[in-house]
């Protein structure tokens, strides 16, 4: 991984020539003044941990799996949002890790927190890196230093449960590697979200991640039905049953908890046989509440394809559902529906799907923009690095609401980061529906200003308000990190966050587990 920026090196690509001219043209976008920072360039603060707690960190998982040398501390500082990159790319480690540690086992992690706990260091559970909303930064205050808990060595599927459908597998297992693993058993998660290269599955647990194909297979959170927790008082184990009666299901309570309740070192999750078929297709309608209405119709009535997307006229018209043709498509494009048929049974349930469509005033497209949008599914964030370079600001943002609230909430957030930012491009698509209602994701592309961390983060919290003041969830899939810490508190309310502060309490009483993250510190909201 890109320790700047987004994946492999190797893939990175120029920015196409339509792009390079919408953004002189549109937005005004000037080459940035500096060039990016070197790996070498980057400043560091001094590693604070004493060295007898590194010795006990050595003695706990083993010499080689503690390490504090500058680069692997660099590629432990911060996640992938556009702020944590244009830090990176302006030299800035001055939220790296004293040092990086790597458990072999629940056993390991267990002693690396009671080591932390006994001598003030705070952890931060490290799974793929690829969290975009802070969820990999620390409080210091109040801490001897900070290490990162990196799982990558907790990489096995451990069974699978044929009959049942269940694979128990370890949360350091990108997804990948994890896909690769059960396509030797035939089976599947179908768990595709757009950081499917690097993101791991404790990491799709902690944040609650929902992938491309939600529709069809469900969100991450849907697939879990057991795991095994390490904590500072000790091993939770839960799940026993797919369903239960069994008061509070305690698993909802480490499911979005971002690290900071405890250390997932094993999922039990639900497996589905590996799809005979793919197929992929593009709609057109007129319009986005036309759009919408179709796809609400899906979500209600049914039936369901296994992708369901639907980009707004800006989206459409800029391509961005298809990375590699985007600026190709004419102002009056409408609206794209990309509609994915995964499975066994695949012309019939497409059949079924485009009765739908159709009577809904869909015009179907064929398969070519569904098979590009296929092949170019996890090329935006390559972009992103492009965009970048060329001075563009581009991040995204999201949330979820109810049927009836959309359209308020598609207004509100719009409006909010045009009156934040001057003329924006804003794009935004519908890529996970539900009976009741759906998520909204928005694509914000602007000029970079002198200081672009502020430019950025003054805009996302407006539309943070927005969202909040329209009814919206302050995350469908992202999380909460430290950036949506203060909406998150105003939408569980003060009573919600004096229970998420008990709950911390009980499991991690010295508030080692990821501070600042999650759950505001006492005083603060
Ligand atoms: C380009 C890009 C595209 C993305 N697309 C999507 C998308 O389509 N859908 C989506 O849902 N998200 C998406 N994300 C967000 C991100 O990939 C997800 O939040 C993902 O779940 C994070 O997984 P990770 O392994 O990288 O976790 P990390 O970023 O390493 O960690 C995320 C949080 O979970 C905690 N954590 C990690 N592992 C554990 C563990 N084993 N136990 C306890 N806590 C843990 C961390 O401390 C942190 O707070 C995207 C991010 C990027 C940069």
């Amino acid at each position: 991984m890109l320790w700047s920026g987004w994946g492999d090196p190797a893939k990175a690509s120029e920015l196409p020539e339509p792009v390079r001219l919408l953004l002189r043209d549109m937005l005004g976008v000037r080459a940035p003044h500096t060039p990016a920072a070197s790996l070498g360039e980057v400043r560091l603060p001094p590693v604070t941990l004493p060295p007898p707690v590194l010795d006990e960190l050595r003695a706990a998982v083993g010499a080689d799996h503690v390490r504090s040398d500058d680069e692997t501390r660099v590629r432990h500082t911060r996640g992938k949002s556009t702020p944590d990159l244009m830090r990176m790319r302006a030299g800035d480690g001055s939220q790296a890790p004293d040092a990086v540690v790597l458990p072999g086992s629940h056993a390991d992690v267990l002693e690396v927190l009671r080591v932390c706990a006994a001598h003030r260091v705070a952890v931060v559970p490290f799974g793929g890196g690829t969290s975009v909303v802070g969820g990999l930064v620390a409080d210091r205050q109040g801490f001897s230093g900070v290490v990162a808990l990196d799982l990558g060595r907790l990489d096995r599927l451990v069974s699978v449960d044929a009959e049942s459908m269940v694979a128990e597998m370890e949360p350091g297992l990108r997804a990948p590697r994890a896909e690769e693993l059960l396509a030797g058993h035939g089976l599947t998660l179908g768990h595709f979200p757009q950081s499917f290269e690097y993101a791991t599955l404790g990491g799709f647990a902690a944040a609650r991640s929902s992938g491309q194909a939600s529709a069809g297979y469900g969100r991450f959170d849907d697939m879990v039905v057991g795991m095994t927790v390490a904590t500072p008082r000790g091993t939770l184990d839960l799940g026993r049953a797919p369903r239960s009666a069994a008061g509070p299901d305690l698993r909802q309570v480490i499911l979005g908890s971002e690290g900071a309740f405890g250390v997932i070192t094993s999922l039990r999750l639900r497996v589905r046989r590996a799809p005979a078929e793919r197929r992929y297709e593009g709609w057109r309608f007129a319009s986005f509440p036309e759009g919408t209405a179709a796809l609400r119709r899906l979500a209600q009535e049914g039936p369901l394809p296994t992708v369901l997307r639907l980009s707004d006229e800006t989206e459409t018209m800029v391509g961005l559902a298809r990375p590699e043709e985007i600026g190709a498509l004419a102002a009056d494009a409408g609206c794209l529906v990309i509609a994915g048929y995964e499975g066994g049974e695949v012309a019939a349930l497409r059949e079924r799907v485009a009765a739908v469509l159709s009577g809904s005033g869909g015009v179907c497209l064929g398969a070519d923009p569904g098979e590009s949008w296929a092949h170019g599914r996890y090329s935006a964030p390559y972009l992103r690095d492009s965009l970048l370079a060329a001075g563009a600001t581009v991040e995204t943002l999201e949330t979820a609401g109810f049927w009836s609230a959309l359209p308020g909430l598609y207004d509100a957030v719009r409006l909010s980061l045009h009156a934040s930012l001057g003329s924006p491009l804003v794009m935004c698509h519908v890529s996970h529906v539900y009976e009741t209602g759906a998520s909204l994701y928005f694509t914000v592309v602007t000029a970079q200003s002198d200081d672009p961390v502020a430019q950025w983060e003054t805009a996302k919290n407006a539309a943070g308000e927005a969202i909040v003041a329209a009814g919206g969830t302050i995350s469908h899939h992202h999380g909460v990190g430290r950036d949506h810490r203060g909406p998150y508190a105003a939408e569980v309310g003060e009573l919600g966050v004096e229970i998420l502060r008990g709950i911390k309490e009980r499991l991690d009483p010295g508030g080692i587990l990821n501070p600042g993250v999650l759950v505001p510190p006492e005083g603060v909201r």
